[in-house]
């Protein structure tokens, strides 16, 4: 395949993924700018969670290649690969926090596992991530069962920005979430895409934070990502599949206000 553009952060081509008879992607083809948010839409079932999978490097695709930064990660040997993974954060729907560590705990340790700092500098980082995730620096200590669900979020996401990542990848950041904690967490996102030059790539539902956060949005269907557009014209965009996505009344709302 030809060189990736410096300006693309990630390249999926031809990726194929299948579990069983199922296939899920067949030839999908996605590029990422370098610094834009990116949304991921698409029906139930389409695809979104393993395609995230597949940039993670979690999931092992059948067919294509994925560029992370500018690297092919199909034939990366495991040192390249954990290199790679420590240039990204991801926040998991559900937080996915260690519920036996403290919040503090939580967001120190990629230091401790991924530098070798000191045990003071673990602690400054840390405090610094959960400060610039609009956590309450003195809840810091506070176990996962203790927080709120917004609490949660923005503890995953200081533990997803722990080591500086270029890339970040949202999953349903502000699914569970009460309107106002939701529009908050959206605002959070996008100073925080500013303000560290991030790149983001966001699956959701919540047609809020696709209108108030992203630059272009991808929709998933029939196996491949059917078209890369600015929210605005992906709403009116003629295909029947993204019709029907984007006509429900709740999405409608949206497009025709
Ligand atoms: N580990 C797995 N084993 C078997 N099938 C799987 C596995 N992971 C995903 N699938 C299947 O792949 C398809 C796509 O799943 P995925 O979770 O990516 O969809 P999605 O678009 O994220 O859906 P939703 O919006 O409902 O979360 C589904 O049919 C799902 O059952």
């Amino acid at each position: 395949m030809s060189a990736i553009p410096g300006d693309i952060a990630v390249a999926v081509s031809g990726l194929e993924n299948r579990f069983g008879s199922t296939t899920v992607h067949q030839d999908l083809d996605l590029q990422v700018r370098r610094g834009e948010i990116l949304g991921l839409v698409g029906g139930s079932g389409s695809g979104k969670t393993v395609l995230l999978r597949s940039m993670l490097l979690l999931h092992r695709p059948q067919a294509g290649e994925i560029h992370l930064l500018g690297t092919p990660t199909r034939s990366l040997g495991r040192g390249e690969e954990k290199a790679l993974r420590q240039r990204m954060g991801v926040l998991f729907q559900q937080g996915a926090l260690f519920t036996g560590l403290t919040v503090k705990e939580n967001v120190s340790l990629p230091l401790w596992e991924h530098t070798r700092f000191d045990a003071a500098t673990v602690e400054d980082l840390a405090m610094l991530k959960i400060q610039l995730a609009g956590f309450p620096l003195d809840a810091a200590h506070l176990y996962p069962s203790e927080l709120s669900g917004g609490m949660v979020k923005r503890a995953a996401l200081a533990r997803a920005l722990a080591l500086d990542p270029e890339l970040l990848f949202l999953d349903e950041p502000t699914a569970g979430l009460d309107p106002v904690s939701a529009g908050a967490f959206d605002e959070l996102i996008a100073e925080l895409h500013k303000l560290l030059g991030l790149t983001v790539i966001m699956v959701t539902h919540d047609m809020d934070a696709l209108w108030a956060t992203t630059h272009r949005v991808a929709f998933l269907g029939d196996r491949r990502v059917l078209a890369v557009q600015p929210i605005e014209q992906l709403a009116r965009n003629d295909h029947p599949l993204i019709k029907a996505y984007f006509g429900g009344s709740r999405t409608a709302a949206w497009r025709d206000r």
